[in-house]
């Protein structure tokens, strides 16, 4: 890992883009590649759990050959959530003030970063949305695209965050978000990280804006979706909803504070 300083990027200042990986061997240069070629400025870094295919070695042979690459090398697999707070720990430390989720598989193209940047200057989180308009996703099985929309609707709903792509994971955070979200307290560790960040964003009162993209499903690969990364997000999503439909029905029915007067106010 080099430990340079961040350098600015664009007009908006240092800019990190943060990958997690977990066998990603045949993808990762490619995406880096296409990264460099749209912002030359950016810096990237792997987030690698130990990928037994030797993601970490291929990454340890870009690191060498380039500045603009890092990487933080885990032990075993434990999830992306986990990932992206060690990832964002090591960006915050450093100085960024803008860092990037994006997946290694070129689901989330590059290409769009540059549209995502400019969205970031009146923004604190940027979301590369594939359900508003002008934003699609290609490739995907049906089965999955309806799984995610309606995994969208219900956490629309049970948080009551006006967020069309919460699942999403091609983001731009402005540094300041992730200070206050107090990462340490993030136990989320597989997709529903995604749900707990913007919701959490949310309620701290953040700007928050979507810009279509278009998600492509990878070509290299497998996606590490699983029934256990499903079951927490169905389970931590609900629990926070009856959660804060419990808060609301106890600000209803909280008894009134008296004026002297004796008049409730
Ligand atoms: N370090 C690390 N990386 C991981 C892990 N699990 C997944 N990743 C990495 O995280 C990225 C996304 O994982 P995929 O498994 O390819 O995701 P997907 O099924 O295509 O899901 C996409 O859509 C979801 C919502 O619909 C998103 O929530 C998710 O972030 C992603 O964009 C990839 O770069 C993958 O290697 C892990 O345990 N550890």
């Amino acid at each position: 890992m080099t430990d340079q300083q961040a350098q600015p990027d664009r007009e908006l200042g240092p800019v990190l883009v943060v990958i997690p990986t977990y066998n990603e061997r045949d993808n990762i240069g490619k995406i880096v590649k296409r990264l460099h070629a749209a912002l030359p400025q950016v810096h990237a870094l792997v987030v690698d759990d130990g990928s037994p295919d030797g993601t970490g070695q291929v990454v340890d042979g870009m690191v060498a050959a380039d500045d603009r690459v890092h990487v933080l090398h885990r032990t075993e697999k434990a999830g992306l959530g986990a990932a992206y707070v060690a990832g964002f720990g090591w960006g915050l430390e450093r100085g960024y003030e803008f860092l990037v989720e994006m997946d290694a598989d070129g689901s989330h193209a590059p290409e769009d970063l540059p549209r995502m940047l400019d969205a970031a200057a009146n923004a604190d989180l940027v979301i590369g949305s594939r359900y508003v308009t002008g934003g699609s996703v290609v490739n995907w099985p049906k089965s999955r695209e309806v799984f995610s929309r309606g995994a969208n609707l219900y956490s629309r709903i049970a948080l009551g965050a006006p967020i069309k792509d919460i699942t999403a994971g091609f983001r731009v955070y402005r540094a300041e978000v992730l200070r206050k979200l107090k990462l340490h307290n993030v136990a989320s560790s597989g997709y529903c990280f995604q749900i707990d960040l913007s919701w959490r964003t949310h309620e701290l009162g953040f700007r928050i804006v979507e810009v279509p993209i278009t998600f492509t499903d990878r070509v290299i690969g497998e996606s590490k979706m699983s029934g256990n990364v499903v079951r927490e997000a169905l389970i931590r999503v609900t629990k926070w909803g009856l959660r804060r439909r419990g808060n609301q029905l106890r600000s209803v029915f909280a008894p009134k504070a008296k004026t002297p007067s004796g008049t409730a106010k």
